[in-house]
């Protein structure tokens, strides 16, 4: 049979999509007896089974012929009403969509052309590089930390360039944990109005908070003065199931109508079922399940901190989460991520190198750990084989 040199039958644009070093590393901790640390998965203890079992057969059998038709691009009306409620707007500003993953790649789709400049944090979240890497831009980058991004070096860039958007996570921010402040967030919301500036408000992790109270989100702030150009973006992922692929974009009408037509391109609607079965899920004991949720990856990032401030040697930095399924650490300057995760996946553990999260690269020495998955004991476990293999690999530095 003729062989095909398909890279030789790809397009341009395929030459930029590149694979997702989440996606592949999960693949390797799917191996018995590996303790992972990688994926922000959720903790699958949280998932309403039996809950989702019994009301999806009874939207099968009472509205079957909704959940298994097409549906509207706009999404489950239903859903998308009771996310403008929550969120105190109309339900015509809100899309449903395939995740928030896809939600980043409709944002490439319509807001970027090739060397367009788009401006995130460093490090940032390696889907949205890798969705937005597709349509060619132009990275620019700000340092962040767990107060977020540097406001002063972010004023710098802007008086020279003029972003398509700004792509930030403000709450929790994945990976480094950041959480941008009050008075940081106000401040940041001034310079984007001051530039007439779209900014991308990704709030994934919106609920996870440990303290006693979220934030104002940059698009809450953005509606009270009056200012349309925050796209904000959120999940039922972490608060529900992430197997449901079930998401949401909230902007101005205009934003939402042009989203809404590169939707119907891509997948013509998210699962109605799908849909169905969030708003059905939602509408029983939601604040008292976001409550567990909460407790749940208190108690989850309590054990971590405990287990890397008992197990981590000398010169190993880490943040204290306020929220979120994250720890960011840096291993001393010249000791490479990579080689670490070499030496730990030998023992059966695992974490995401941090230098994908930096889409002007850098970050060698870094790394992501998620405590999202694992029980108490699981994590005090994996930290001890983490720790082995770090000191393993000092002792060779
Ligand atoms: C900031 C941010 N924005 C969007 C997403 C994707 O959420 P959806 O499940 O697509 O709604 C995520 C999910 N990130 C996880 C999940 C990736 C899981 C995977 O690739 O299997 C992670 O960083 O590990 C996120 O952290």
């Amino acid at each position: 049979m003729k062989t095909l040199e398909w890279n030789t039958l790809f397009g341009e644009g395929a030459r930029r999509i590149q694979a997702s070093t989440i996606r592949e590393l999960l693949k390797l901790t799917q191996r018995p007896g590996v303790l992972s640390f990688a994926g922000g998965l959720p903790a699958p203890e949280l998932f309403p089974k039996e809950e989702a079992a019994h009301k999806a057969a009874a939207i099968l059998k009472e509205k079957g012929e909704v959940a298994l038709q097409y549906g509207p691009t706009e999404g489950y009306f239903p859903l998308r009403a009771w996310i403008a409620d929550w969120l105190g707007v109309s339900p015509e500003e809100v899309l449903i969509t395939t995740g928030s993953q896809q939600a980043l790649d409709l944002l490439g789709k319509v807001f970027l052309d090739e060397e367009s400049p788009v401006l995130l944090e460093a490090p940032s979240y390696m889907g949205a590089i890798q969705a937005f890497r597709a349509y060619g831009p132009r990275f620019l980058t700000v340092p962040a930390g767990e107060k977020g991004p540097d406001l002063d070096a972010l004023e710098e860039v802007l008086k020279r360039e003029r972003p398509r958007f700004l792509y930030l996570i403000p709450s929790f921010q994945n990976p480094s944990g950041g959480l941008i402040p009050l008075k940081a967030r106000e401040r940041l919301l001034e310079m984007i109005m001051e530039g007439g500036l779209v900014v991308v408000e990704d709030d994934a992790y919106r609920e996870l908070y440990f303290g006693d109270g979220r934030l104002p989100s940059l698009f809450e702030l953005s509606r009270e003065a009056g200012y349309p150009g925050v796209v904000y973006l959120s999940s039922f992922s972490k608060i529900l199931s992430p197997g449901l692929r079930v998401a949401f974009a909230v902007a101005h009408l205009e934003a939402i109508l042009k989203l809404t037509q590169a939707k119907q391109g891509v997948d013509l609607h998210t699962p109605v079922l799908n849909q169905m079965l969030v708003h059905a899920l939602v509408q029983e004991d939601f604040p008292e399940r976001l409550e567990r949720i909460r407790a749940t990856y208190r108690a989850k990032a309590k054990a971590m901190l405990e287990a890397l401030d008992r197990e981590m040697p000398e010169g190993v930095r880490y943040t204290r989460p306020q929220g979120g399924m994250f720890v960011w650490m840096e291993l001393p300057q010249g000791l490479s991520a990579e080689a670490l995760f070499r030496e730990a996946i030998a023992q059966d553990v695992a974490f995401v190198p941090g230098g994908p999260f930096f889409a002007g690269g850098g970050g060698e020495n870094t790394l992501r750990l998620s405590y999202a998955t694992l029980g108490p004991e699981g994590i005090a476990e994996g930290v001890r084989r983490l720790a082995k293999a770090l000191k393993g690999l000092l002792a060779l530095a």
